[in-house]
């Protein structure tokens, strides 16, 4: 009788005579589900199209888009034409990207559509090539998309990889996000599934860890003893503009706040990883949720806009994707356990705009005037225009002795002038190419998240707590919320002014002050 060791050795060596073994991966097929949607055609495709512009991809990579529309390379390339941002000199280059392009019209459950794209990737490519799935498909497609796929269109061969790019929203709650991730994970090892926060792909959110850990100055303040508070922001100036339909069913917390700002602020608050490693940076993100209580009612402020007459800006509800009468909260302000920290996020608000702002304790500035002296503020535009400043105290230069408010001024477009930043999806898909998990969420990164957010979660949704409204355009939601900030120990002094144009346009000033002389105090 044959050993299992012979037995297996006979079936490889069977198998390699059939060509049903790869050595290693011949090609690369990067296949989009939900090909015909808003992401693909907004970010998908432009991303692809500018790897493979800059040469950044494998030579031998091919796409294949897949949906349930019934759709051409043509239409998938008009669709995605306005954000691909393709030069006149770049046209041919163009041309051969589509050319390696093709479509595959397929339903998300039944298991014969997953046959004909497995027989469709391996009569046009090769069975040896490595298979990189970006699911970008609603969220309610995404467990018979993802066992359809192991059980029909995988690469089986020792040597390839399959791997599998999930969107966001991981779920909507702890318990449907444990469901998603338990079936995931019985289909797909964690080193196969890259779950994708695209602002960890950000320049500035990047930075944080370079910013935090190269440099001494900041270790020795980096603490509850010398930090007052930390502020995360993420703002937009137009409001659901016709998404209604997805974002009511999510809100502003499930869409930003429980991703994104959660993940920049562990970053913030982590203590320092033992190496670069995708796992320990992502333990010690782990800490830092583990550290935090579920959040309740108490510690949310929710808001949703409402029209405008002035500018003439629709209200929320006026979208005719929205349902009549939602509560859903389109703006949001939170404060998580800890120095404290402060997530807030609006739509419909003054201005597009990300940033982490750290407030330091006041100075004991008894030698000095009372009210002369400001609080530091560290500042982390993400964007637009990153930057980091920090804001200080100084004398006005000249013959006074006058205390003044001004900045250590790290202005990117300044400092590195040519320089181009990557789109925070081009990095992140070469993460995923590369095999490196580092700026992705892992398992226990959700589970965790979702503590935090659910109860309130819930609490909103069950008790059905009105949002505080908020016109269109205006600064910080509704007035509730700068209150609220104000208990946490937020200050805004009003006195400060920075004369090169910010995160928006031209010289930017504080209400009531004309010039820096008026910003300082003398004494
Ligand atoms: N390198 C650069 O480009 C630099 C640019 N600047 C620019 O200078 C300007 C001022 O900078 P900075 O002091 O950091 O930012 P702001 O003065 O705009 O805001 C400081 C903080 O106070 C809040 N705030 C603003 N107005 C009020 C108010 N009336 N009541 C309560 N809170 C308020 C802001 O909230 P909210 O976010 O909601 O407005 C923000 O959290 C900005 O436009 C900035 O971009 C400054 C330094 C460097
Ligand atoms: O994930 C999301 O992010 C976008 C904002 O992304 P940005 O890179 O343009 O800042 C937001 O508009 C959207 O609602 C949300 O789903």
């Amino acid at each position: 009788m044959m050993s299992d060791a012979s037995l297996e050795q006979s079936l490889k060596l069977l198998r390699e005579e059939a060509g049903m073994v790869c050595h290693s991966a011949s090609s690369h097929v990067i296949i989009v589900f939900g090909a015909s949607g808003d992401l693909a055609k907004k970010k998908i495709y432009p991303t692809l199209w500018w790897l493979f512009r800059d040469k950044l991809l494998p030579s031998n990579t091919h796409f294949v888009g897949y949906s349930r529309s019934n759709l051409t390379v043509d239409n998938l390339r008009s669709n995605a034409m306005p954000y691909l941002n393709a030069k006149d000199s770049e046209w041919t280059q163009l041309d051969e990207f589509f050319k390696r392009n093709s479509y595959v019209q397929g339903s998300y459950d039944k298991p014969e559509d997953f046959i004909r794209l497995n027989k469709f990737i391996v009569d046009n490519f090769s069975a040896c090539s490595n298979r990189l799935f970006y699911l970008a498909t609603p969220p309610s497609q995404f467990i018979s998309v993802a066992t359809n796929l192991k059980a029909h269109c995988t690469a089986e061969s020792d040597g390839l990889w399959n791997r599998l790019i999930v969107e966001k929203p991981f779920g909507k709650d702890l318990d449907s996000s444990e469901v998603l991730a338990k079936h995931l994970s019985s289909l797909f090892s964690e080193d196969q599934i890259y779950r994708i926060d695209h602002y960890l792909g950000k320049e500035m959110v990047q930075n944080v860890v370079v910013l935090r850990f190269a440099n001494r100055v900041f270790s020795p303040l980096w603490n509850r003893d010398n930090i007052a508070n930390v502020v995360v922001t993420f703002k937009e100036n137009f409001g659901t503009e016709g998404r209604g339909g997805y974002f009511d069913e999510f809100g502003i917390i499930r869409d930003v706040m429980q991703n994104h700002l959660l993940q920049i602020l562990c970053l913030i608050a982590m203590e320092r990883p033992i190496s670069m490693e995708a796992n320990d940076i992502r333990d010690e993100k782990v800490k830092v949720l583990r550290c935090m209580r579920p959040l309740s009612l108490d510690d949310v402020v929710v808001g949703q806009y409402v029209a405008d007459p002035e500018n003439g800006k629709p209200g929320y509800l006026d979208d005719p994707t929205v349902p009549a009468g939602s509560i859903t909260p389109t703006y949001a302000v939170a404060a998580l356990y800890g120095v404290p920290f402060i997530v807030r996020a609006g739509k419909a608000l003054n201005e597009k705009k990300c940033e982490v702002r750290i407030q330091f304790k006041d100075v004991i500035a008894d030698i000095l005037p009372s009210g002369a002296v400001h609080r530091n503020e560290l500042v982390l535009r993400v964007q637009p225009n990153e930057a980091v400043y920090m804001k200080l105290m100084t004398k006005r230069p000249g013959m006074g002795f006058g205390a003044e408010e001004t900045e250590l001024d790290l202005t990117y477009n300044r400092r590195f002038t040519d320089l181009k930043l990557p789109d925070a999806y081009e990095r992140l898909l070469l993460d995923v190419l590369v095999g490196s998990q580092i700026n992705f969420v892992r398992t226990d990164e959700l589970r965790e998240a979702w503590r935090v957010f659910t109860p309130a979660l819930h609490a909103l949704e069950s008790q059905r707590v009105a949002p505080h409204p908020y016109p269109y355009g205006v600064r910080n939601g509704p007035p509730q919320s700068d209150e609220f900030m104000r208990r946490l120990g937020f200050t805004f002094s009003g006195q400060y002014f920075y004369p090169h144009g910010g995160s928006g346009a031209g010289p930017v000033k504080q209400s009531g002050l004309t010039n820096s002389t008026e910003a300082s105090i003398e004494f």
